[in-house]
């Protein structure tokens, strides 16, 4: 039986990726976010990078704001012939930009504020596959 394959990314937004006024953050880079999760998550399954074929749902929940920190989270839902079936959260972990006159406030978000939520299915063709009978990657095959 195979491990549960799960992966975890968490960084600041930037100035760089508020695109919006109000200096919002496009959708886009929480689906970037999400691209490098799934891009884990198959190296640990498979040992390659394999590629997304399609999102089935894509909700924009809550607004992104440069400051603010993000915890993206996948998981691999399904394992198919060459297709990995994923589930992926990215949540607001701490706030900036909290108080009108203070522009360094800033709060820790308990519990944090899911801002984005997906689901979507990348493919491994078999010849990239590199999973032994055990479950595990392997790394000794090369080219
Ligand atoms: C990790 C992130 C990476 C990226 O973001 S890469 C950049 C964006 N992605 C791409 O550029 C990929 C471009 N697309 C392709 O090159 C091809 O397109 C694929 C190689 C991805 C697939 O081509 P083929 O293998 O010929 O497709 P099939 O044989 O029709 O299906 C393979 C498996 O994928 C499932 N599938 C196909 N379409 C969908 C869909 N729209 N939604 C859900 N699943 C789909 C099928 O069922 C099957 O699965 P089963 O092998 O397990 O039986």
């Amino acid at each position: 039986m195979t491990a549960a394959v799960e992966s975890v990314i968490r960084l600041r937004m930037s100035e760089h990726d508020a695109h919006y006024g109000g200096r919002l953050v496009d959708g886009a880079r929480m689906l970037a976010l999400f691209g490098d999760i799934a891009t884990e998550l198959l190296i640990r399954l498979d040992g390659d990078e394999g590629l997304f074929v399609a999102y089935d749902c894509v909700e924009f929940r809550a607004p992104v704001y440069a400051g603010d920190y993000i915890e993206a989270r996948g998981r691999i839902t399904h394992v198919g012939n060459t297709s990995r079936k994923m589930e992926f959260t990215a949540s607001k972990v701490i706030e900036s930009n909290i108080h009108p006159d203070v522009p360094s406030a800033a709060r820790v978000l308990d519990p944090p504020v899911v801002v984005t939520y997906a689901t979507g299915t990348c493919v491994v063709p078999k010849d990239r596959q590199r999973r032994t009978a055990s479950g595990t990657v392997d790394g000794g095959a090369r080219g």
